[in-house]
């Protein structure tokens, strides 16, 4: 952590009042670990009925019952492979038996690993674009075909990232999926309002989780060189996505659609601006460079 970071600590309590959530289902892909465990333990807090579902069901179920137990509020854990759209069909049905279909629908799930480019396979590239890009296009179609076919309005988000954006190197698979998973919310706010649907994006810059960093900075070298270029000095924490897209998601929020809202502790608009790096110039050289500058004449 930087010094700074001091100036900007982590509030990691839940935001929202009590019951905001009350008599609501949430589905939350990816809802077992990282960011999405944190998501449904805010909702479920709240007074969300969660559903949570990805590949691993221990996973699930050990998450379901840890924060079932925390909060009085059912947690079901349904197995799903987002690739695989008759699966996803398969845990839509079985979640209306559970609970009924959901007011809020969380796309989180996501795969993904540093690597160059021309070592990719097609089958790498597939892995990833096929879970996160035709993933939430899947879940997102299922589900949104059976709420407007019941009449029932809805709260879509998707968790993209800061690079869906600028696009990266190394990370090209899932910069590329990631960007079509926003070109997907953006296109359905406009086209699914008629339908009582909001769609709206979160991109968060890093945030420590088992199953980002293990695939991204596997050495822990690139960690502080991350850290050194976020103005607020510190990595974001799970509980400040969680707080977010609950605002997002909920009755506070229902003039918000197609947003995209970034929270990254700044490191976007730090690693974009051409001169920020004179961050790393002394008072003692801004005396000489202005001095320079000053005396520039004529051309
Ligand atoms: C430090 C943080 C800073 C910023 C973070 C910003 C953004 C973060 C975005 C995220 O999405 S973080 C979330 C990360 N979480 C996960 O990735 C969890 C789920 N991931 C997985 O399950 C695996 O990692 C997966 C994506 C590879 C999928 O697993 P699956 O079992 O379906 O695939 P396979 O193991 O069969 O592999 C498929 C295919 O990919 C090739 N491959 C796998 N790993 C690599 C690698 N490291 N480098 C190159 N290629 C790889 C593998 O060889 C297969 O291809 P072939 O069949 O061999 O051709
Ligand atoms: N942590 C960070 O710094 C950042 C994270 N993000 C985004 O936040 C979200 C959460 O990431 P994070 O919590 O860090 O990482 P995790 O690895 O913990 O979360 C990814 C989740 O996706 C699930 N998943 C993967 N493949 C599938 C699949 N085929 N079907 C269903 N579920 C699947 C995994 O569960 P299972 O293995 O059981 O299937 C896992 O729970 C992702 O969208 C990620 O892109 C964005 C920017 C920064």
């Amino acid at each position: 952590q930087l010094v700074q970071s001091t100036f900007f600590p982590p509030a990691e309590g839940v935001m929202l009042p009590t019951g905001s959530f009350s008599n609501r289902v949430a589905f939350i892909t990816g809802g077992g670990t990282g960011l999405g465990r944190a998501m449904t333990s805010t909702l479920s807090q709240l007074g969300a009925q969660c559903v949570i579902a990805s590949r691993k069901l221990d996973v699930l179920q050990q998450t379901a019952e840890e924060i079932s137990s925390q909060t009085g509020n059912k947690v079901h854990a349904v197995e799903c492979d987002v690739r695989d759209p008759q699966a996803v069909a398969r845990c839509v049905e079985r979640m209306e038996t559970l609970t009924g279909l959901p007011d809020v629908i969380i796309n989180n799930a996501a795969g993904n690993f540093v690597c160059p480019s021309e070592r990719l396979s097609p089958n790498a590239w597939r892995s990833i674009t096929d879970i996160v890009l035709n993933g939430t296009a899947f879940v997102t179609l299922e589900l949104g075909k059976r709420l407007i076919q019941s009449r029932k309005g809805a709260s879509f988000l998707a968790i993209t990232t800061i690079y869906a954006e600028s696009g990266s190197g190394f990370v090209v698979p899932s910069a590329s999926a990631k960007a079509g998973v926003e070109a997907l919310y953006k296109s359905l706010a406009a086209e699914w309002g008629r339908y009582g649907h909001r769609f709206n994006i979160i991109q968060p810059g890093p945030i420590r989780t088992k199953g980002a960093f293990s695939r991204l900075d596997p050495t822990g070298a690139f960690e502080k060189a991350m850290i050194s270029r976020i103005p607020t000095g510190r990595l974001g924490k799970p509980a400040e996505i969680a707080n977010l897209a609950a605002f997002v998601s909920s009755d506070y929020a229902t003039w918000m659609s197609g947003a995209v809202i970034r929270l990254d502790g700044g490191e976007y608009v730090s690693m974009a601006g051409e001169f920020n790096e004179l961050r790393r110039v002394t008072p003692d050289q801004w005396k000489m460079m202005e001095a320079m500058i000053r005396n520039t004449r004529g051309s």
